[in-house]
């Protein structure tokens, strides 16, 4: 009795003081039909709060429009699923917790659409059995064939000739993410996205230590030449991690067969000092086919593999592993992909350090061709773009 003469109260508190004494219950009814416990006291207001100044209708007109908000906040949002799961070329979201659903050989149609009529015959990374009894041999120089540097690649064949390991060639679909090195990255939160894939795909030094929530941990291969090379690969790398080296001159060779037959360092040849000490086992270590520089020069940039330019151009180390993922995968996605344009020249360009694009000036690498390249391949649903584009 006391309990119900309380509420009454309480209701009764509550209650506008231009409500007639005679009619208050149907006054107060009215105003917070429906509601229950809290919801009813959120929209009431408690006995505290229900001050002159705020009248009861004020606070519940504020707690309608608080739903529009949410719910039109919702229809924004499912807006832009919508929106990003029917144009290929906007950025995608990975649904948590689920692994994304992967075609066989999808990637490899998309891959003659782009490249037309290639060899899918080509070895991923090359080795002495393929090498040795090389019926043509190579056509072009480093870093789109080995013509010339025959010698030199064979010494290194002979210390480190692995093929694709068992755990990827076993596998019946390969989803594939190749991280690219951009700023976009950070602050994303794909780190856990990126570690379900079958095969993330890095590149060059760039770092996953303190970066693990927007970029991952997971590194299956890791595309660097000797310059780009991580001075501590075992604080970046996983033990199972494929470093995967792609020459560009024959000093490259020189490089990595001094290294790992811990032969006398040579430091000159190169643009910038790479690690003359490397602690890495020789059974991590491949060589890219340089095929995949060729495919990527020729059919996606449409470069002349001959240039008697001093600055020579050529792909960005991203694009050639977008390439190369579009050969090996079934599925392939991408992030950390695209610079930024000409008004934001000031922006950084990597998401783990400040650099801008000044420091690409002598790169050889023409980063709007390779946009186009990029956008087209997200077009025709070739590769798929976790950041936005
Ligand atoms: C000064 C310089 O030479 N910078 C080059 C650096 C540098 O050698 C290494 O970082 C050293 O560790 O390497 C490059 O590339 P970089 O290491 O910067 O980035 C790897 C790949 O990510 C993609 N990327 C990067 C940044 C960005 N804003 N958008 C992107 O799309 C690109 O596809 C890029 O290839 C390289 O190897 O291609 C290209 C850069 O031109
Ligand atoms: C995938 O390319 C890698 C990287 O992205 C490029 O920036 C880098 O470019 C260097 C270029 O290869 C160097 N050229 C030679 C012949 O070594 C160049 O060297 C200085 C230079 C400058 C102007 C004219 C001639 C030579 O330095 C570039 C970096 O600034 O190549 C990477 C692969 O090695």
């Amino acid at each position: 009795m006391e309990e119900a003469d309380e509420s009454r109260e309480e209701i009764s508190a509550q209650m506008p003081s231009s409500c007639p004494n005679r009619v208050r219950r149907k006054c107060s009814l009215s105003g917070t039909a429906g509601l229950t416990g809290r919801e009813g006291q959120v929209a009431r207001g408690s006995r505290d709060d229900s001050s002159p100044q705020e009248p009861w209708h004020l606070r519940n007109m504020i707690s309608k429009s608080r739903w529009k908000l949410l719910a039109t906040l919702a229809l924004v949002l499912a807006v832009m699923v919508w929106y990003s799961i029917s144009r290929e070329d906007s950025f995608y979201f990975p649904i948590p917790g689920k692994k994304e659903p992967c075609l066989q050989g999808e990637a490899e149609r998309m891959a003659s659409k782009l490249f037309g009529n290639y060899s899918r015959e080509q070895p991923v990374f090359l080795q002495l059995k393929d090498y040795f009894w090389v019926k043509t041999p190579s056509a072009y120089e480093l870093p789109y064939g080995t013509k010339g540097s025959e010698d030199l690649l064979l010494r290194v064949l002979a210390i480190t000739s692995y093929s694709v390991p068992e755990s990827i060639q076993s596998l019946k679909c390969r989803r594939c993410v190749v991280v690219g090195n951009g700023h976009r990255l950070r602050n994303s939160s794909l780190g856990e996205a990126i570690n379900k894939y079958d095969v993330v795909i890095r590149l060059n030094s760039a770092p996953v230590a303190g970066y693990e929530r927007d970029v991952g941990s997971k590194t299956t291969l890791r595309l660097f030449y000797p310059e780009s090379a991580h001075f501590n690969p075992k604080v970046e790398d996983n033990p199972d991690t494929l470093l995967v080296m792609v020459a560009f001159k024959a000093m490259d060779f020189h490089w990595i067969e001094s290294i790992l037959s811990d032969k006398k360092r040579v430091q000159k040849g190169f643009w910038k000092q790479p690690p003359l000490i490397w602690d890495v086992n020789p059974k991590q270590i491949r060589i890219l086919n340089p095929f995949f520089m060729e495919i990527a020069a020729d059919k996606l940039l449409s470069l002349p593999i001959q240039q008697p330019y001093k600055i020579k151009q050529k792909p960005t180390t991203g694009l050639l592993a977008i390439t190369l993922a579009l050969h090996l995968c079934d599925l392939v996605h991408i992030a950390g992909f695209g610079y930024p344009d000409a008004h934001h020249k000031r922006q950084s360009i990597h998401y783990y350090e400040y650099i801008t694009l000044k420091s690409m000036v002598w790169s050889g690498h023409n980063v709007s061709q390779e946009a186009l390249a990029i956008k087209r391949m997200l077009e025709i649903g070739a590769v798929k773009n976790l950041t936005y584009f």
